[in-house]
């Protein structure tokens, strides 16, 4: 073999396509969705308005923003078959069952094949309306009680809530939500974004990309962490025991979670918005522990920060969904409700100049050799 050939192992530090949706500096820990700063989105807008900015560019016109806002409204419907595979699917990990749900909704709805980019955009912006509702329809029903109806009147993050405990949110529980939307919207060439890419590169429907990403996201070194630092801090207890749980790790060389990142080296700017709202909602809700057991693991994990091992978006997720009652196991759906932007605009630029993504392995198996029948064996 030619010792020319580079493996870039995990397609580290390639650039695999051009994309003008967000921007992200691994090394001053910078992003920006559409050249809007992370810090004024999560501060001053709003999850719909992000949406739109994503998907066409632009910050919406009030017009534009109300006319969004009502399709996204009128998107929240689930055929009733929906309900049916996630009775049928009740007892499995909520993502295992939003994955399943998603591939069903493109085999129950025929418009799901339309890939023209109109036919994607209405597809992506039905999928955006009903991943949050077959997630709170799916807690419902593994709880036995009925799915909640949906509220016209609500905003997205605020009936994300209203579905999920069939109770209305207060002003600050659907706020932190909807940030949480925002932050979690679009983050470049993510596993869950590339995954999405490759299958509308085969021309496959939205459906299917969808369920790629999902599945994608699904896993702990993706979408999976918050759901594991919750574990995590769990595990550790008290905050005095947050160095010797840091240590272990380190000498066993396993990873913390919520901790690292494929592109930053500098602090994830997300995380500080995660960081203030979990300290913010311990203190009110007179619940320091798990704050306190964080940021014990944060000094522990002190000495790190030097080789750019800083805390990731999701370190501070998880204990806001805990202190807001939501099962731990709901963490990995929360980001895909967030995600779902993302993923239309990313796969709209993909179908726009597609080309089948298909790079190469060097093979490094035997060598040719002949074919021994079975009974020669
Ligand atoms: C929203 C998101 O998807 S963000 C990511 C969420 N995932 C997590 O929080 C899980 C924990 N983190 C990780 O597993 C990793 O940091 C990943 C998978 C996110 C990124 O991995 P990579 O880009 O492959 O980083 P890589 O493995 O090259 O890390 C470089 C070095 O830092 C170390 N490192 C990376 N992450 C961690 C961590 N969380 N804890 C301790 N050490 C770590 C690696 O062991 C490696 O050290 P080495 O060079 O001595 O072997
Ligand atoms: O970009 C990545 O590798 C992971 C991701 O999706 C994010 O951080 O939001």
């Amino acid at each position: 073999m030619s010792d020319e050939i580079r493996i870039n192992r995990g397609l580290k530090g390639v650039y695999f396509e051009r994309s003008g949706v967000s921007h992200i500096d691994g090394a001053k820990g910078e992003l920006s969705y559409r050249g809007y700063s992370i810090h004024d989105l999560a501060t001053q807008s709003t999850f719909e308005e992000v949406a739109w900015l994503l998907i066409h560019g632009e910050l919406p016109t009030k017009d534009e923003l109300a006319a969004f806002t009502a399709k996204l409204v009128a998107a929240r419907e689930l055929p009733g078959a929906i309900h049916d595979v996630i009775r049928a699917t009740a007892s499995g990990h909520p993502m295992d069952v939003l994955t399943a749900s998603v591939s069903a909704l493109g085999a129950l709805e025929p418009e799901s094949r339309d890939r023209s980019e109109a036919g994607m955009l209405a597809n992506g912006i039905r999928l955006t309306s009903q991943i949050p509702m077959i997630v709170a329809a799916h807690e419902a029903i593994r709880n036995g009680r009925k799915p909640v109806e949906p509220d016209p009147n609500l905003s997205h993050a605020a009936n994300w809530l209203w579905m999920l405990k069939g109770e209305k949110p207060s002003d600050d529980a659907a706020r932190l939500a909807d940030v949480d939307f925002i932050l979690h919207a679009e983050h470049g060439a993510n596993a869950s974004a590339f995954a999405a890419r490759v299958v509308i590169g085969t021309e496959a429907t939205l459906h299917a990309a969808f369920a790629a990403g999902l599945a994608a996201l699904s896993g702990p070194a993706h979408g999976g962490a918050a759901e594991d630092v919750m574990r995590m801090v769990e595990e550790i207890g008290d905050a005095s025991n947050a160095a010797a749980y840091v240590k272990a790790k380190r000498a066993a060389r396993e990873p913390v979670t919520g901790f690292g990142h494929r592109v930053y080296r500098a602090e994830d700017p997300r995380a500080r918005h995660m960081r203030d709202g979990v300290e913010r909602l311990s203190k009110e809700m007179g619940q320091p522990r798990w704050y306190e057991i964080l940021q014990a693991v944060v000094e522990a994990m002190k000495p790190y920060a030097r080789h750019g091992l800083n805390v990731n978006v999701d370190f501070y997720s998880g204990v806001i969904y805990q202190l807001h009652g939501i099962p731990m196991d709901l963490y990995v759906p929360i980001f895909g409700i967030g995600r779902a932007p993302g993923w239309v605009i990313q796969c709209i630029e993909q179908q726009r100049r597609n080309i089948l993504i298909r790079p190469l392995t060097l093979y490094d198996g035997p060598e040719m050799r002949d074919y021994t029948p079975i009974d020669q064996r």
